[in-house]
């Protein structure tokens, strides 16, 4: 089901808003789920939608379709449609941010306490992402475990990221209708926001509902002016129930991988590519048992195309033969071994580079089928955290692919912040044949690796 992801308000005359909303009413009064065709469905609320307020009687028509909570298949349907818009709305902060940030200064950028970057869009997506999700479901139903907190955004050098976190935020609320959201009737102060960022503060848990959230993960990969991902994930009852992957400079088209970040810049300087020509980056997303996983265009301020009409499935690569399938990794080998990669690339017979990539894109171009398989090893005594992964497994596993740790079992959210019980590493493939030759060659050469 492809979901929207923002629509701009057009004015058009009275009588053709009037004849959109019958038009709508009438379908919901005669109970025809036009859910089945939501494509024409949001291209027709476009075309009639003449002001807010219409726009916004249809989508409280829309969040109140009875058959959204009346079958199985539909479960999760209201929060991944909020999650994806959300996404799309902090995407658009992020890329922002991220201009600013090439183009300007590194005034906007911390170190934490671990000595790891956080910058003015790490605490802005969040607390924007925990305003939203308390509009959208009522700050009492939601629980959320994010990466930030504002220990740092506190202290007394730090005066004026907050003042830039707080510009942030109030300007990307003030954007929501065009991404079909309510925000605030009025600007928030500094207490507000940082009251929004300290709210995600859940440990999550085997039970109950948990949104997880990483408002920038890649924080590296985002001052670099490289890849970088906002991941938002649903868990209940310990199992990851949605997920959704802002990927704002992953194109749409794989071919515009292949030139350098640098590359952007220099064109986005010389033209400014429209998005139609550029289609620089994506949202990728999806449901547990539905089967099946979606990726659509980032909205930006200038696309005023149908994008739902882009929406479109993605499925995993079929290659399962290893000499022909590309593996990735993260940048970084402090974060993962590149040695012991290497060896296992070379034990199971892979002969393409590693495809390193900052954040949870490496999660998507496995999703996407652009990359057979995705592993990390970290050190021994590092633990990895649950909203580095929650949103990539379950898109992955619906687009077709498997996610297991180094020993084949499936990640563990259940239990707090952490993947308690990981085994040694993390291994995404796009199929189970991949996988199990990569689990084999672990085991083979675990004990002589220095991990
Ligand atoms: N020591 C160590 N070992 C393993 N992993 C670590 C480590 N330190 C941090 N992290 C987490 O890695 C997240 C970034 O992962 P990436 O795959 O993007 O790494 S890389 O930047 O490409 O090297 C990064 O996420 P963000 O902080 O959201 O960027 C961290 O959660
Ligand atoms: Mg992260
Ligand atoms: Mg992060
Ligand atoms: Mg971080």
């Amino acid at each position: 089901m492809p979901l929207p992801c923002g629509n701009r308000v057009t004015r058009l005359p009275d009588y053709l808003i009037k004849k959109g909303l019958s038009y709508v009413s009438k379908h919901i009064a005669i109970g025809v789920p036009f859910l089945f065709n939501r494509k024409c469905h949001l291209s027709f609320c476009r075309k009639v939608v003449s002001s807010e307020s219409a726009f916004h009687q249809i989508q409280a028509m829309e969040v109140e379709k009875p058959w959204l909570r009346s079958s199985e298949s539909d479960r999760y349907s209201k929060e991944l449609d909020v999650a994806v818009k959300v996404v799309q709305m902090v995407s658009s902060l992020c890329e922002r941010v991220q201009e600013h940030l090439i183009s300007e200064s590194n005034e906007q950028v911390k170190s934490k306490d671990d000595n790891s970057p956080v910058t003015v869009a790490d605490w802005s997506v969040q607390a924007t992402v925990s305003l939203m999700l308390s509009e959208s479901f009522g700050s009492e139903n939601v629980s959320i475990v994010a990466e930030e907190d504002i220990q740092t955004l506190t202290k007394s050098d730090s005066v004026g990221i907050l003042e830039a976190v707080v510009k942030t935020v109030n300007e990307c609320l003030a954007k929501a209708p065009d991404f079909g959201l309510t925000g605030p009737v009025r600007p928030l102060g500094t207490t507000e926001v940082l009251e929004a960022i300290s709210r995600c503060n859940s440990t999550g848990g085997p039970s109950g509902r948990h949104w997880v959230l990483d408002p920038v993960d890649g924080t590296l990969g985002f001052v670099r002016g490289d890849q970088y991902a906002i991941a938002l994930a649903l868990i209940e009852d310990g199992e990851v129930a949605l997920g959704v992957l802002g990927c704002p400079n992953y194109p749409m088209n794989k071919e515009w991988l292949n030139y350098h970040h640098r590359y952007y810049r220099i064109m986005s300087k010389l033209s400014s590519p429209t998005s139609e020509s550029w289609d620089k980056g994506c949202v990728m997303y999806a449901r547990k048992g539905s089967g099946e996983a979606w990726m659509q265009p980032l909205v930006r301020e200038n696309n005023r195309l149908g994008l739902s009409n882009l929406a479109r499935t993605i499925r995993v690569s079929s290659i399962d033969d290893p000499a022909l399938a590309t593996f990735c990794e993260p940048v970084e080998k402090s974060n993962s071994s590149h040695s012991f990669t290497a060896g296992l690339a070379h034990s199971v017979g892979l002969r393409n580079q590693p495809l390193r990539v900052y954040s949870m894109v490496k999660y998507a171009t496995i999703a996407r089928g652009d990359a057979e398989i995705f592993m990390k090893f970290a050190k021994a005594g590092y633990k990895e955290k649950i909203w580095d992964h929650a949103a990539g497994v379950v898109i992955i596993q619906e687009a077709g692919g498997v996610v297991t740790d180094a020993g084949g079992r499936p990640l563990d959210f259940s239990q707090g912040i952490y993947l308690e019980g990981l085994d040694r590493g993390i291994i995404a493939c796009s199929g189970a044949k991949l996988h199990q030759k990569i689990i084999r060659a672990v085991d083979a050469s675990w004990d002589s690796s220095n991990l």
